[in-house]
This record gives structure tokens, sequence and C-alpha cells, in this order.
């Protein structure tokens, strides 16, 4: 950060909680104070690719600091408001037009954040980025021992209904099959660029089965839902487990085969595994079946003994009747949010002051954020942001209303 920038900011000193540094609708950096510590949000012309940076100010030392950022963050900052909510996070509402992508947390003192600080030794920010919830179906789960049937099931799924379903596809560090392509089946990675990619909290799950490291990561979801399609996980069930945990909502449904022996004659007559591995997966199914059928994980738990039945009987789960596509709820993504022009705080409620897009239909709007429903969330996470309509003089783009889940 240069010197005129940090004179700005030691400028504004003791001034309200929320400072824009260059004021008006081109605001390149917000200013935000967190106890000791000033955040500066925005672009700085010495970063690199101009990407959307953090400097921290530090009160008590008269030090500047360029934190660890973690999660992914917003491509382009430039036009932007920001206001401290609680005391571990900054919400960040860009002046985007379109819903997607608009607002933003940057987590500052999470119990997550303070102990990355003590592992990694500097300061730490991570971004999460708010996303619009719709009523869209939820996710679907898919676990099972391996060789019980999932990926024919899917593959099934995703071939009678292309435009429905999308697939999670995860990162794993075992080495591809014959016929498997990298970016389509898995993304095959190196273990240490995986477990950094993990530390980063690039994962929204992760587990080590059958001696190898799984994942789903938060791109392969959200580039399945970007697509405006519903996503398919075939996942171990400690990576159920984990989504189960998360604030990811899904339908969570366990595979089971007719028997033992029928499973271990799938196994071998997929003929993909040596010996070992065969050995190695069979011993691990009796886990699995166990955990699968006894938890209260699974919403439901299919047989996978005759193909064409057990599939009709997943397609009855999903409510798909013949093979005709759902349609689904439009998605409000393609709505249009008010230009935030500010955000203000009025007791639990955070206000996002805006103007409508098109000029002289309604000349400012506000939104009501409640800063009560704000809380947790690993980095990467994203967070629900629901929309309602709270004005009916304008229907046609009457989307002034905003819930923050
Ligand atoms: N936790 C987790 N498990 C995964 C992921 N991707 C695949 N798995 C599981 O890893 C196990 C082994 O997968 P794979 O090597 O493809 O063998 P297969 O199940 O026999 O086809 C299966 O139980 C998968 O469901 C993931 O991203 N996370
Ligand atoms: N219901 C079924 N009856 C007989 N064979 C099946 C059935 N479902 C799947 N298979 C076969 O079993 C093998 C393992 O199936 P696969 O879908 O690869 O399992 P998973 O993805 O669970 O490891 C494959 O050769 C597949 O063609």
């Amino acid at each position: 950060m240069g010197e005129e920038a940090h004179a700005s900011v030691l400028d504004c000193l003791g001034e309200d909680q929320l400072v824009e540094l260059d004021s008006g609708s081109n605001c390149h950096q917000t200013v935000t104070f967190a106890g000791e510590k000033i955040f500066v949000i925005g672009e700085f012309k010495d970063d690199i690719l101009q990407s959307c940076g953090v400097r921290i100010f530090d009160k008590s030392t008269g030090k500047w600091t360029i934190p660890t950022v973690l999660g992914s963050k917003p491509v382009s900052i430039k036009a932007h408001s920001a206001i401290l909510l609680g005391k571990d996070r900054i919400l960040v509402v860009k002046q985007n037009l379109s819903l997607d992508g608009c607002a933003w947390f940057l987590e500052i003192d999470t119990p997550f954040i303070r102990e990355q600080r003590s592992i990694l030794g500097t300061e730490v920010v991570a971004w999460i980025k708010g996303v619009i919830e719709d009523d869209s179906p939820v996710p679907i789960v898919i676990s099972g021992p391996s060789g019980v049937g999932k990926g024919t099931l899917i593959m099934k799924l995703m071939k009678e209904f292309p435009s429905t379903f999308g697939f999670s596809v995860s990162h794993t560090t075992r080495l591809p099959r014959e016929k498997e392509k990298d970016g389509v089946h898995y993304h095959f990675a190196q273990r240490s660029i995986m477990e950094k990619d993990i530390r980063d909290g690039k994962f929204l799950e992760y587990a080590s089965v059958h001696g190898n490291l799984y994942g789903t990561s938060f791109e392969a979801v959200e580039a399945v839902a970007d697509q405006g399609k519903r996503c398919i996980l075939d996942i171990d069930v400690q990576g159920a487990r984990s989504v189960r945990a998360s604030p990811l909502k899904a339908l969570f449904i366990f595979i089971c085969p007719p028997s033992f022996e029928e499973l271990e004659n799938r196994l071998r007559s997929r003929g993909t595994e040596t010996e070992e591995q065969v050995q190695r997966r069979l011993s691990n199914a009796w886990a699995e079946l166990e955990q699968g059928k006894s938890s209260n994980l699974f919403d439901h738990v299919l047989v996978n003994d005759e193909l064409e039945a057990c599939y009709r009987k997943l397609k009855k789960i999903l409510a798909l009747h013949g093979s005709t596509e759902p349609a689904y709820p439009p998605s409000p993504k393609s709505g249009k949010l008010p230009v935030c022009r500010s955000i203000s705080r009025s007791d639990e409620k955070i206000l996002i002051h805006g103007k409508t897009a098109e000029a002289g239909t309604r000349p400012s709007v506000t939104c009501t954020v409640e800063a009560s429903l704000l809380s947790g969330g690993a980095p990467g996470r994203t967070k629900g942001l629901k929309l309602h309509e709270t004005s009916s003089d304008s229907p046609g783009n009457g989307l002034n209303g905003i819930r923050l889940l």
C-alpha cells in the first residue's frame, strides 16, 4: 500500500466504524474498524493481479500487514461497501447488478481464523461467498461400498436426464483407471497439492478411503449449480457425514448390495483393481455397510439387486416420472439487486442502501439483513442469502429484501 493510502486510512481513525476511502460509486477501498485492527479491503496498485486484496493496520503496533488470504476470493471488488458483523467477520457487498456473487463475507477472527493464525504464524483472513438460496432441489449424496453399483446408477440417471443432473467431480490421489479421464471422472491430484488445497479451505469434505485421499471441492459443487443442474456427489460414508455436518443441505442415499458375495462378484468382474486392492475394498465394505444401514445419516437405503428395479426406486425417491426432465423453479440468480451504495446498521439489522439499475423507476431502495442470523461456517463455505420481496410496488424487479442465513 502506498504512502498516500496510508495517510488516508490514518486520517480516518476515530471516525465511524465504516469509512469509504474513495467516496462515491467508484469506491475502490473500504476501511473497517475491528478492535485494535483496521481492515482495508479493495484493489491495491501494488497487487500484481490487481485482484481483491486485504491489508491490516494494527493500531497497537502501528504496523501494516498483508495477511494470508484463504478461500476463493471475489475476482474484482472495485465498487463495494463493507461493515463489521459481530467481532469476527466483515460483510462486503459489491455493486453487482446480478444477485450471484454480490455478497461476500471476510472472516477475520472466527475460531477457524484463530487456529490458522497460530498454525501459519501470520495474519489470516478467509473469504466466503454469499450464495442466493432458492427453491431448487438440494444436491444428492450417494454412498455405498466399492462395487455396489453407485457409478452405474449415477450414469443411468445422468444419461436419461442430462439437463437435470450434474456430477460433482471429486479430487483423488489414486491413479486413473484405464478409461477414466482427468476432470471428468476425477481430478487426479498429487497428494502434496491436494493436502495444501485442503489446508487452504478449498474442500467441502475430504476423507482417506482405501489408502487414498478423496475430496469434494467447493468449486466442484458450485460448477454444477452454476449450470443450473442438481448436483450428484458419489462419496464415501465419512464424506457423507462431513457434508451432513456442513451447511450444505443435501439428500443422502445409501446403496447396499443384495449380499456380500454379490458385492465381491461385481468388484472382481469389474476388473479394475488388483487382488490386493479388491481385498482392501472388501474388508472396508463391512464397516461401510454397518454404518450406512445403522446410522441415521442416510435418508434412504436402496438395495441394488436387479439394476432396473433399483434404478426405478431411485427415480421414485427423486420424484422423477418417466423420462421427462422435471421443470425446476427458475433460479433467482438472474434477478437484479439494487446497486449497493452503502451499508449501515440499525439495532440487529443491517441496512443495504441501494439504487435500482433502471434510472427513474425507483430512486432508492433499502435491503434489510438480519444480523442475528449470521453465524458459523468454515472458509470457502457458502452462506445462504434468502431473498424475499418486501415491496409490491414494483413486481418486475422487487427483489429488495435480503435475508442472510
Ligand atoms: N469422501 C469422499 N469419498 C469419495 C469422493 N470421491 C469418491 N469417493 C469414494 O471413494 C471410494 C472409492 O472410489 P473409487 O476409487 O472411484 O472406487 P469405486 O467406488 O470402486 O468406483 C468410493 O466409496 C467413493 O464413493 C470424495 O470426493 N470424497
Ligand atoms: N444391479 C447390478 N447387477 C449386476 N451388476 C451390477 C449391478 N449394478 C452394477 N453392476 C456392475 O457392478 C460393477 C460395479 O459397479 P460400479 O457402478 O462400478 O460400482 P461403484 O461405483 O459403486 O464402485 C460394474 O461392473 C457394474 O456394471
